[in-house]
C-alpha cells in the first residue's frame, strides 16, 4: 500500500497515519476473492454520497410479534439527546430512512433489543448503528461500551468516520480504532467509550492483551456481514468475541444481502432477533427496448456504435467489455471521435473510481466504458442507453444473467424507458445471446446500424 496524506486520532489521541485505500487485484465480479468483495462494498460507501432512493418495503419480523409495531417518521421521535440530534442535522439528515424509520425505534429500545437488518448498500444501515451506539453509551464512564467490528481496515475507518461525524456535537464520546498500526501494550486500560475495528485486533484487545474487558460491552454491531464471512477466518472470530460478551449485550448485525450463508451465521451471533429486511426493488426488462447487432470482429463493432451515437440523441451511456484491454482500446478510440470518455478500469485505486463514478454522475463526461465488474453499485439516473459491447459470461464461458439484468437494468429506472444494445461478433458471442433470451423469455430484435432510419426508430 502506498501512504497517504491525513491523521486520524486514535487511542489516547495518539494520531494514526491514514494508509491509502489501494487495490493492485482488478475486480472480478461474483465469484470473486474476498478482498474484491470489501473493495466493491467500500466503494459503495464512497459513491453513496446521498440515500439510495428506494420505493421498496420493508419487512418486520419482531421477536415478541404482540408488542406494538413501533416505527418513526422523524427524528425527534426518537427522542435523542440534543448532541445527537443536533448531529444528525448537521450531517443534513431531514428524517429516517425507510431502514432507519424501523430500525431505530428497536435499537433504542428499553431493554434492549437484538436486531439482524438487512437492506442494499446506501439505505442508512450505518447512520442508523452509529447512532444507537452513540445513543447507548454513558460518557461519564471511561471504558469501552460499544464494539463495532468491520471485514476491513479501509471498512473500518469509514464507519468511524460516520460515528465522529455524527458524534461531533458529543465530545465526551470517545472513539477508539482497532485495527492494525494501533499498537497497545498489554493491559492498557481503554478509555474510549466506542471501539471500532478489525475482528483480529478486536479479538487480540479482548482477550490477549485485556485492553478491551469485553464482560463491559453493552452494544456489539458486526457490519458488513456478508463481506465478513467471505473470510473463514473473520467468522471464528467474530464468533469468538460474541462469546466473551455478557448474555445482556444487544447484538445487532447489519448486511448487504441475505442469502443462506450470512443468515446461518446471523443466527449464530444474535440470539433472539428482531429481523429487519428491505425487499429488495424486482428489477425487470419490461420498460427497456433490447437490439442486437451483427458484426465481424472488434472493429465493426466499434463502427456500429459510432453509427448509434450519430443517429440518436443519447443523454448519457454506458458501455460494458469484457477486458481492461478492449476497455481502454475502445475509450481511445471513442475520444480519437471526438468523445468525452470516462474509463473505469480495474487496477485503479478505489478513490479514483469513487472519483470517476461522481464525475459521471455530475454529467461531465456522457459515456463511461467500463468492465463489468467496476460497475456494481453505480445507479446513474440519467442513463438512457446501455452498450455491451461484449456480453457478459460467467467464469464457465455460459450467459451471466444476473449481471445482464444489472448492466442493463440502470437504464429504464423510475418508469422511463431504455434502450439496450448487444453487440455479436462470433456464434459464441450469439448463442450466449440465445441463453439470456431464453432466461428472460424475452426476443431481442436484429438492429441494423447501417440503416440510419432504423436507429432513430428504435430511439422514439
Ligand atoms: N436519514 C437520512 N437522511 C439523509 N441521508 C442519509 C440518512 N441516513 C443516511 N444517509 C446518507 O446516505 C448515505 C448512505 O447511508 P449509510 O452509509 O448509512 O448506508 P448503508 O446502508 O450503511 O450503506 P453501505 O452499506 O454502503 O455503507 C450516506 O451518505 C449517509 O450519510
Amino acid at each position: 500500500p502506498r501512504k497517504a496524506k491525513g491523521k486520524i486520532t486514535g487511542v489516547n489521541n495518539k494520531t494514526l497515519p491514514v494508509i491509502s485505500i489501494y487495490y493492485n487485484r482488478p475486480f472480478t465480479c461474483h465469484s470473486c476473492l474476498v478482498e474484491d468483495k470489501a473493495a466493491q462494498s467500500l466503494l459503495n460507501k464512497m459513491i453513496h454520497t446521498s440515500l439510495v432512493n428506494t420505493t421498496n418495503q420493508v419487512e418486520v419480523l419482531q421477536r415478541d410479534p404482540k408488542s406494538p409495531l413501533y416505527s418513526v417518521k422523524t427524528f425527534e421521535e426518537l427522542r435523542l439527546k440534543d448532541e445527537l440530534l443536533r448531529g444528525v442535522y448537521d450531517m443534513g439528515f431531514n428524517r429516517p430512512s425507510k431502514i432507519q424509520e424501523n430500525a431505530l425505534p428497536m435499537m433504542l429500545a428499553e431493554p434492549p433489543q437484538n436486531l439482524i437488518a438487512q437492506s442494499q448498500s446506501g439505505t442508512g444501515k450505518t447512520a442508523a448503528f452509529a447512532l444507537a451506539m452513540l445513543s447507548h453509551v454513558d460518557p461519564a464512564n471511561k471504558w469501552t461500551q460499544c464494539l463495532c467490528i468491520a471485514p476491513t481496515y479501509e471498512l473500518a475507518l469509514q464507519t468511524g468516520k460516520v460515528i465522529e461525524q455524527m458524534g461531533k456535537f458529543y465530545p465526551e464520546v470517545k472513539l477508539a480504532y482497532a485495527i492494525r498500526g494501533n499498537k497497545l501494550d498489554r493491559g492498557t486500560k481503554l478509555q474510549e467509550q466506542i471501539v471500532i475495528g478489525t475482528p483480529g485486533t478486536v479479538l487480540d484487545w479482548c482477550s490477549k492483551l485485556k485492553i478491551i474487558d469485553p464482560k463491559k460491552i453493552s452494544v456489539f454491531v458486526l457490519d458488513e456481514a456478508d463481506v465478513m464471512i467471505a473470510t473463514q477466518g473473520h467468522q471464528d472470530q467474530s464468533i469468538r468475541i460474541q462469546r466473551m460478551l455478557p448474555n445482556e449485550c444487544q447484538m445487532l448485525l447489519f448486511s448487504a444481502t441475505f442469502e443462506d450463508s450470512v443468515w446461518k451465521f446471523a443466527e449464530r451471533v444474535v440470539p433472539d432477533p428482531n429481523i429487519i429486511k428491505l425487499k429488495r426493488e424486482e428489477e425487470t426488462l419490461d420498460t427497456i427496448k433490447q437490439y442486437y447487432v451483427l458484426c465481424n470482429d472488434k472493429d465493426e463493432k466499434f463502427t456500429a456504435l459510432c453509427n448509434i451515437y450519430g443517429a440518436i440523441t443519447i443523454a448519457q451511456a454506458m458501455i460494458f467489455c469484457h477486458t481492461r484491454r478492449t476497455a481502454g482500446w475502445l475509450s481511445a478510440e471513442l475520444t480519437k471521435e471526438g468523445h468525452v470518455v470516462a474509463l473505469l478500469s480495474g487496477e485503479m485505486t478505489v478513490e479514483q473510481r469513487a472519483a470517476i463514478i461522481e464525475r459521471f454522475r455530475e454529467g461531465k463526461e456522457k459515456v463511461l466504458v467500463t468492465t463489468n465488474v467496476c460497475s456494481r453499485g453505480i445507479d446513474v439516473e440519467q442513463v438512457s442507453v446501455v452498450i455491451n459491447f461484449d456480453l457478459p459470461i460467467d467464469k464457465d464461458g455460459n450467459a451471466d444473467n444476473e449481471t445482464y439484468l444489472h448492466r442493463i437494468g440502470r437504464t429504464g429506472r423510475f418508469g422511463k424507458r431504455g434502450l439496450a444494445v448487444n453487440m455479436i461478433d462470433s456464434k459464441h458471442s450469439m448463442n450466449i445471446l440465445n441463453q439470456i433470451e431464453e432466461h428472460f423469455n424475452k426476443k431481442i430484435n436484429k438492429l441494423d446500424t447501417d440503416d440510419l432510419d432504423e436507429i432513430e426508430k428504435i430511439s422514439n
